[in-house]
């Protein structure tokens, strides 16, 4: 595409070169530059991508877009300076890209728990209503059954230009629907700015975060910035911020919530088991009977945050619960496996006080046996979560067995003592082991028939981030290596 054309929704000021040239991609890390490539200069939180210029201009970079001065650039490189790069990226991003979410329904999903849930119920839901469906999220970039690669540096919500990519690249197998999680850092950091979104979901606000954005406050004004943009919104009325987001919120507006009965979409007749759970979804007086396989409220909440997007996009009451009843499961997000020792074990994802203290009640509510928990606390992240996260699992389990959750660069010995603040709160016993393996094991090896045991904080993920490097490992291979040695 031409430069001039890229720019014509941009302020800028040509600073050499010719704007008469055609670019070929666009990057904002010099070693993701090709021939004819527009690299932009973000400054970081570490470095500055303008340090990287000379870099760009060997791998072939032609245009350069700058927010600062930059000099003895050669003369057939064209550089352009805005008043801020990062906040350029969307807008040159989404039309080098053709506008992609033009053409689509952009579904945004934001809230401290839940996004990557609702996300896939959100999807699920529509594709069995037969609409081809793109997802992007902390699990998967995939459009229909196609799994998109991507390095797994990438970000839940990926950077302004990659979003775009990704968006372009759905469009072009076709879907119909984007499903995406916004993260606060991108909403905080205006990676979605040139996104034109249908739908906008709120889940829920609750602690989380707190080391990328400082105060609560500073989190919560990153979520907000998801519903004045939106054609309509799906507002979880029991969540308290959800009195500010009305207020604010543009488009119309569909409310949700259990305790809540004035809300549109409500749940009622809930039952919840060990299997999954049952209830009654209300909406404007029709009803359908809903079975969703994932236990726990939050998921009656998940179930109803979806319904209340895919309504906005024309589904059926009937669809959404058909589309329910085809959910087998999320990966690592409460995924349970039986035992020949007569015990369960739960491989899930929480990995804040919040969704650590959802996912123990709702154990609690069938478990028949004691209640262990495995857990961690994710190093190079608020370190005051931890005791929050040891004083509610020492408050709902039978027995903690504390262990690493990514330490990064921190010692994992000290992240264990942070956590041990809380659970000394509690009369909880525990043990300490700084290798996860050993501690899953440890928790097996101890486990009596009956009992539930739930590792929480890795979910999907497989690998553990030591020191810069991460090395393969996952919670649910863990388990199913145990059982397969032959222990019970
Ligand atoms: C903390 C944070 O937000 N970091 C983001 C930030 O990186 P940074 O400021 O540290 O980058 P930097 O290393 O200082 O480099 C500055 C610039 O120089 C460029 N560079 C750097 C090196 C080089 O050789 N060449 C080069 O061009 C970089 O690409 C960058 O543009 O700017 C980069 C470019 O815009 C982002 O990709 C990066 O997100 C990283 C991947 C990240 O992990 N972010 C996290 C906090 C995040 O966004 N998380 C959310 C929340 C997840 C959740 O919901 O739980 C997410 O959406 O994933
Ligand atoms: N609506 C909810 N409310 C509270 N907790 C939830 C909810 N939905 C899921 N959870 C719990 O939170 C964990 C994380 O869920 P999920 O991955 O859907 O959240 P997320 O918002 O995508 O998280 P992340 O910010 O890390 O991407 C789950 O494993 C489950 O324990
Ligand atoms: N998006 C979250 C995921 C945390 C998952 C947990 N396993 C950890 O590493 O703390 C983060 O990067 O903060
Ligand atoms: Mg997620």
């Amino acid at each position: 595409m031409e430069l001039r054309e890229i720019l014509h929704l941009t302020p800028y000021k040509l600073l050499q070169g010719s704007l008469d040239i055609e670019v070929d991609d666009i990057a904002f890390d010099s070693r993701k530059v090709t021939p004819n490539t527009m690299f932009v200069c973000i400054p970081g939180f570490k470095r500055d991508g303008h340090q990287f210029i000379p870099q760009s201009l060997e791998k072939g970079a032609t245009v350069l877009v700058v927010e600062k001065e930059v000099s003895h650039i050669p003369e057939n490189v064209t550089v352009i300076k805005v008043e801020s790069s990062r906040k350029a990226l969307p807008q040159l991003s989404s039309i080098f890209f053709g506008e992609p979410t033009k053409d689509v329904n952009l579904i945004g999903i934001t809230g401290t728990n839940g996004k990557t849930s609702v996300s896939f119920l959100i999807s699920k839901i529509l594709r069995t209503a037969g609409r081809k469906v793109g997802v992007t999220g902390t699990v998967c970039k995939q459009v229909g059954d196609k799994v998109i690669p991507f390095d797994t540096t990438t970000p839940t919500t990926p950077e302004a230009s990659d979003l775009q990519r990704l968006f372009k690249l759905m469009l072009d197998e076709g879907a119909q629907d984007i499903v995406m999680e916004v993260s606060s850092m991108a909403l905080e950091l205006g990676r979605v700015d040139a996104c034109r979104f249908k739908v906008g979901v709120f889940t829920n606000f609750t602690q989380d975060h707190l080391d990328d954005h400082g105060t609560m406050e500073n989190y919560k004004n990153a979520k907000l910035k998801l519903f004045n943009r939106c054609e309509a919104n799906v507002i979880n009325l029991d969540d308290p911020l959800s009195a500010e987001i009305l207020e604010i919120a543009t488009g119309s507006i569909i409310t949700y919530g259990i305790n809540h009965q004035e809300a549109d979409l409500t749940a009622s007749d809930i039952i919840i088991s060990a299997e999954g759970v049952r209830f009654t979804m209300n909406y404007n007086g029709d009803e359908q009977c809903i079975f969703l396989r994932i236990p726990g409220k939050f998921s009656v909440y998940n179930a109803l945050a979806a319904a209340g997007a895919c309504l906005n996009l024309g589904i059926t009451l009937k669809e959404i619960a058909d589309g329910l009843a085809a959910v087998k499961g999320v990966r690592g997000r409460f995924e349970s496996f039986h035992t020949p020792g007569g015990y369960s074990v739960i491989v899930d994802y929480a990995h804040s006080p919040d969704s650590l203290e959802n996912v123990l009640t709702t154990v609690r509510e069938f478990a028949k046996g004691r209640i262990i928990t495995v857990f961690g606390c994710g190093g190079d992240r608020d370190p005051s979560k931890r005791p929050n996260m040891g004083k509610v699992a020492g408050q709902l389990s039978d027995c903690c067995v504390l262990t690493s959750d990514n330490p990064r660069s921190e010692d994992p010995i000290k992240i264990l003592q942070d956590i041990e603040v809380g659970i000394k709160e509690t009369n909880c016993p525990y043990k300490k082991f700084v290798d996860r393996k050993e501690a899953i094991y440890f928790a097996m090896q101890s486990a009596q028939p009956q009992d539930v045991i739930i590792i929480a904080g890795k979910g999907h993920e497989n690998y553990q981030e030591i020191k810069g490097t991460k090395i393969r490992f996952d919670d649910a291979e863990v388990v199913k290596e145990f059982l397969s040695i032959g222990q019970k």
